[in-house]
């Protein structure tokens, strides 16, 4: 299995510190929601899927711990909830599927609170229940998406032929609960041995793809090189690549897509050389309330992530920095969706979700 970014037994939960990565494999324990909080705000743990995962089995390790004396009635347990859960959404706006799978576990507090038939022990076991779901499914998507990506891709090109590939950013196993979405894309071409080289690009400020993706494929075994953020033209020049695999945080429901800062010039390159670009997320991440990116919300992090490198400043004293953590790429530069269910068009993608 690969590297796990999230362990959790039973009311116990740890994340990998993926700020340690690569040098340091070190667990912390989560405890309480407010440890989530500030391990997905810091960072330590990141990947659209597994803050929504990690913030949502911090409510359930809490729960836990309640036993019947301090479980007074159904609506004194929704209001706490209610209050821990809208906290944290707060952690970090981009990613849908943070606020996705909140909005999911506050339906589900409604609904008990609403049943008379459960009392509230029952409805505590219930909520726990729900959030410790999010683990399995994640990985069974991840591999549907893996299965599905991997089919697109290889109708594309002629039998036999092996495939090189870009990605940016991590969307492996260190972003979800397991498998990754555009890396479980390139770990099942893989698997069907017909990868001929991987490309990762650094991701600069956080360094994702040197620090994460990179370590996924060495662990892994595939054929991979690591290049700066600013190669991928000179590169898309000198080689065949066949296609591009990024994740999402957030897709609209024209397609546009919000995705790692990077993501759309890549997009842009990939038009100009004639190159397919995928984006590789599960159809949670799709928020259908939302026409176009242009009302995506943009998470703007600190200077300090672009001017230091190891903790030793690297920028002038006193120039100003721009760092936002994420673009939104136009629909009209993606070639397809790759879903658990399918690889979607952007102009179709409307039809699957709410009118
Ligand atoms: C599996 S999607 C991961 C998605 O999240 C990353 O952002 P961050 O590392 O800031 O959480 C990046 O946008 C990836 O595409």
């Amino acid at each position: 299995m690969s590297l796990k970014s999230i362990k959790y037994e039973q009311g116990q939960l740890q994340i990998l510190d993926q700020l340690l990565l690569p040098a340091k494999s070190v667990y912390i324990d989560l405890k309480t929601v407010q440890d989530a909080w500030s391990a997905i705000n810091t960072m330590q743990v990141r990947g659209a899927p597994a803050i929504a995962i990690v913030g949502c089995l911090s409510v359930a390790v809490e729960l836990h711990k309640k036993d019947a004396s301090s479980l007074t009635n159904k609506n004194d347990l929704k209001t706490e909830l209610v209050s821990k859960l809208r906290y944290l959404a707060t952690s970090r706006p981009t990613a849908v599927n943070l606020t996705k799978e909140i909005d999911a576990l506050l339906s589900t507090v409604d609904r008990l609170v609403a049943d008379d038939s459960v009392d509230v022990t029952s409805m505590k076991l219930k909520i726990i229940e729900s959030a410790e779901r999010l683990l399995a499914k994640d990985v069974s998507d991840n591999m549907a998406i893996g299965q599905v990506g991997a089919n697109s891709l290889l109708t594309s090109v002629l039998d036999g032929v092996n495939v090189t590939v870009l990605t940016h950013c991590n969307t492996g196993s260190l972003a979800t609960s397991g498998y990754g979405t555009a890396l479980g894309v390139i770990r099942r071409l893989h698997e069907l041995d017909r990868i001929a080289h991987v490309y990762c690009t650094e991701t600069r400020p956080y360094m994702q793809g040197a620090r994460l993706t990179a370590y996924e494929l060495v662990y892994e075994g595939i054929p991979s090189t690591l290049i700066c953020d600013s190669m991928v033209a000179a590169l898309f020049k000198k080689t065949c690549v066949h296609a591009v695999f990024v994740g999402a945080d957030r897709v609209a429901r024209n397609g546009d897509t919000a995705n790692k800062i990077g993501t759309y010039q890549i997009a842009v390159l990939a038009k100009y050389h004639g190159i397919l670009f995928y984006v590789c997320a599960p159809l949670s991440s799709v928020d259908f309330s939302i026409e176009s990116g242009d009302h995506i919300t943009i998470e703007e992090r600190a200077e300090s992530e672009m001017t230091d490198v190891a903790g030793q400043r690297i920028a002038a004293e006193g120039i100003k920095c721009w760092n936002p953590a994420f673009d939104v790429t136009p629909a009209s530069l993606i070639t397809g969706i790759i879903t658990e269910k399918g690889c979607i068009t952007p102009n179709e993608l409307h039809k699957l979700g709410p009118v």
